[in-house]
């Protein structure tokens, strides 16, 4: 060991609570929560009667189920949201916020909007911290100079109980991308470019530094852009150093240190060490020259599928790879595209400015300036911008973007997640194509049948103007010189400083939240009394295992939106591959073609796949739990994305990465002549029927021990309660700013430290402790 350590070493050493040699047990700082993946995470606190460790630095919102729709006549959720289950997801969120003391941003507060912006606008996002969320483009927050990465449902039970995480270090990568940005290219385009070179499972197993000149031009909003989508090249978390630009941003920020004060001076000390040592290692390096970088668009399914907007739609011929070539014409087919025409001349019908990647304050005034004095063309049915927050949209208001946005045909919406995924009334019907400015394209992402198209917001805002995907630097009035890409545009801190001025008013915001009476006193809010404690162990799994000939399968195919909206983590067996399984445009009418709809492969207890990177794409866990109610308890694959590779563990289930492809390949076929095999996690074989070993796998040693004895790794961790403690008073001592202060001097009457349950809970349901 050279003793030198990336940005990413830095951060996660200083987060180690203990290291037993088997797994590392990492402290976190900010934990922000959404009402889609929270729920039952309240309800397994409730079961196992424990508390919320650190509700001063927890944040929670509304974004993902809400209308954007106008709010003047905002009373309530109950009255607001129509729609059944976003409705009872966003008031169980209410009751739980309330039940466990929480700080909340709701519908009625300008505070309110997806996680990942307001994170950042409040300052609850700093550097050097580590940040989770039940919601995969934590990444975001990397961009600050945090580790911050998305967690399944159990995971954050599991921070809310403890405020720490049970993890694995990753490895380091770094994207490197230096020179001037071209006119009309932004960091939006540069991702996309990055994501086109690594591919969807590039980053598996990464934490990726982004540096290089062009990336410390970059404005924070730019940065954000970037981190958001390192999830999309399949890595854990994205990582900027902080710089000026950073600390100019985060002035001023409700929850923030105060600037100038001796917390401000301290931070900024510590903030400034936050850099990769000269000659430290990295595993994966990538070089981008920013002058190869063009505006680039999505053409297909997945997010590695762009091109630049000079270029044409593949064509499958032009690959060997059968493999390949099956999954390009899949993508054409979906998209409704036929190769080798040129991008430019694809129509739209939909335009979407917003979600996570690009609804920011610099997004939202580099559309407008686009738009301006002109018309949205006459194919173009519906565009919409939707501005992150609730103060970005007065900030948009009061530069007059939403009149722009108007006069030339554009909706001008409430603050929310929107038709970034389309669990709200917000989506594409079938086979509508959208310009959109969200960052995944995957099947049915924006609505069944629905064809996406990812580009910058000023590609967005163009296509809204001719009705095709256009290259933004032929259009008319395009200004190269308008905003020199490689100058920073500084947002500091009065852009967003505006907020709750006293409890009195903080109160008002939140007064419309009900008080808990939803709350039953048995299974939380009408969960279904499951929890992520403790589980069925898992040793020896016999049984048929069915084929699965598809590359980069991600969540959304393995359970789509609509299905999220359940609070319970049971019964989504009957929506596990929902667009596969059903025939299109009928009455949930099964797809005879699909494996798991034939013999024997319905009772299916292991799934064999044959190409990479399964589970990619969001953190949703109800992907696991929909694997395992249809009984699928173990899944071979060569590769897995990293949340879903976790998520499956803290679920009592067995993910086995092979990467050599011939024995896929012969389990594969074994799979098609309908035999059976069994997989031995205590001696990590994989048999045949006549217990031939045809390969052994690894596992790591503490997720074995947990998996075989059905152990609940929350209530482990409880049993280092002494170590919390005193990680928790070092850090009291050294980072004083990340005591979550801005809450208890605005908005709190009482204490929010509650204290630490004390009784640690056993460790297995009605078993002995051993670990
Ligand atoms: C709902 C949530 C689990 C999901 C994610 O993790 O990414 C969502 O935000 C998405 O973008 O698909
Ligand atoms: S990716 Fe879309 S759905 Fe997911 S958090 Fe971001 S805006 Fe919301």
């Amino acid at each position: 060991m050279s003793g030198l350590r990336t940005l990413y070493d830095k951060v996660f050493d200083d987060h180690v609570v203990f290291n037993d040699g088997k797994s590392t047990t990492l402290y976190i700082d900010r934990h922000l929560v959404h009402e889609v993946t929270s729920p039952q995470a309240f309800e397994g606190l409730r079961n196992a009667n424990r508390s919320v460790r650190r509700p001063d630095c927890t944040l929670a919102t509304v974004d993902h189920n809400v209308p954007t729709s106008s709010r003047k006549s905002y009373k309530n959720v109950s009255s607001f949201i129509e729609e059944e289950d976003s409705r009872l997801q966003c008031a169980t969120l209410e009751d739980n916020i309330k039940a466990f003391n929480l700080t909340y941003f709701g519908l009625g507060d300008d505070r309110q909007g997806i996680v990942h912006v307001i994170g950042p606008e409040q300052g609850f996002t700093l550097p050097g911290t580590t940040v989770v969320c039940g919601d995969s483009h934590t990444s975001t927050h990397g961009a600050f100079g945090a580790l911050a990465f998305g967690i399944g449902t159990s995971e954050v039970e599991h921070v809310l109980a403890t405020q720490t995480i049970i993890t694995k270090k990753s490895k380091n990568m770094k994207i490197q991308i230096d020179g001037p940005l071209q006119p009309g290219v932004t960091s939006k385009d540069a991702i996309l470019h990055a994501i086109g070179k690594i591919g969807t499972a590039g980053g598996t197993g990464c934490v990726i530094e982004f540096c290089g000149s062009t990336v410390r031009s970059w404005s924070m909003e730019a940065r954000m852009s970037v981190c958001n989508m390192s999830i999309e090249g399949g890595a854990r978390a994205g990582m900027i150093a902080p710089d000026e630009i950073t600390f100019e941003y985060l002035k001023n920020k409700p929850l923030a240190p105060k600037v100038d004060s001796p917390e401000w001076e301290a931070a900024i000390r510590y903030w400034k060490g936050l850099k990769t040592d000269p000659g430290a290692h990295f595993d994966i390096e990538v070089y981008i020259d920013s002058k190869d970088i063009a505006p680039t668009v999505s053409w297909g399914t997945s997010p590695q599928d762009v091109v630049a907007i000079s270029g044409k739609v593949p064509d499958p011929n032009d690959y060997e790879d059968a493999a390949k070539r099956a999954g390009i014409e899949r993508a054409l087919e979906y998209m409704g595209l036929e190769a080798n025409t040129p991008m430019e001349e694809i129509q739209i019908d939909k335009v979407f400015i917003g979600s996570c990647t690009n609804s920011r304050i610099e997004d939202l005034r580099a559309a407008a300036r686009i738009v301006k004095g002109k018309k949205i063309a006459a194919n173009v049915k519906r565009a919409m911008v939707v501005p992150g927050s609730g103060l970005i949209k007065k900030k948009a208001e009061a530069e007059g973007l939403d009149q722009i946005f108007s006069e030339a045909g554009f909706e001008w919406r409430e603050a929310g997640c929107s038709m970034c995924l389309g669990m709200n009334p917000d989506i594409l019907s079938p086979k509508e194509r959208c310009a959109s400015t969200s960052n995944r394209n995957f099947e049915g992402r924006q609505g069944a049948g629905g064809r996406t198209h990812l580009m910058s917001p000023v590609m967005a805002a163009a296509a809204g103007i001719t009705g095709y995907l256009t290259d933004i630097r032929k259009l008319d009035g395009f200004d190269a010189s308008a905003a020199p890409p490689d100058k920073p545009q500084v947002s500091v801190g009065s852009d967003h400083e505006q907020d709750a001025a006293t409890n009195q008013d903080y109160d008002d915001k939140t007064s419309d939240i009900p008080t808990g009476e939803n709350l039953h006193a048995e299974g939380g809010s009408g969960g279904s009394g499951g929890s992520a404690a403790g589980f069925a162990p898992f040793t020896v799994l016999k049984g048929v295992v069915a084929p699965l000939a598809r590359a980069n399968v991600d969540t959304d195919a393995i359970i789509p939106k609509q299905y999220l909206k359940t609070i319970k983590r049971t019964g989504l067996g009957v929506a596990l591959f929902d667009q596969w399984r059903y025939l299109p445009n009928t009455n949930r009418e099964e797809n005879p073609e699909f494996v798991l709809n034939q013999e024997p492969y319905r009772n299916a207890k292991t799934l064999v796949v044959t190409g990479p990177n399964f589970g990619c794409g969001s953190s949703r866990e109800h992907a696991p739990w929909a694997l395992l109610d249809f009984g699928i308890k173990c899944i071979i694959a060569p590769s897995f994305a990293d949340i879903f590779f976790n998520n499956t563990f803290k679920n009592g289930m067995l993910p086995i990465p092979i990467d050599d492809q011939s024995v896929i390949e012969r389990i594969a076929a074994l799979a098609a002549d309908k035999k059976e095999i069994e997989v031995d996690l205590i001696n990590q074989e994989i048999k045949t029927e006549d217990g031939e070993v045809i390969s052994k796998f690894e596992v790591e040693e503490f997720r074995k021990h947990c998996l075989v004895n059905g152990l609940d790794d929350i209530g482990l961790t409880m049993q280092h309660e002494d170590k919390i403690v005193r990680y928790e008073t070092k850090r009291s001592e050294i980072y004083p700013w990340l005591e979550g202060t801005g809450y208890m001097a605005k908005y709190r009457k009482g204490p929010v430290k509650v204290e630490a349950v004390k009784v640690p809970q056993a460790g297995r349901r009605g078993g002995k402790l051993d670990w």
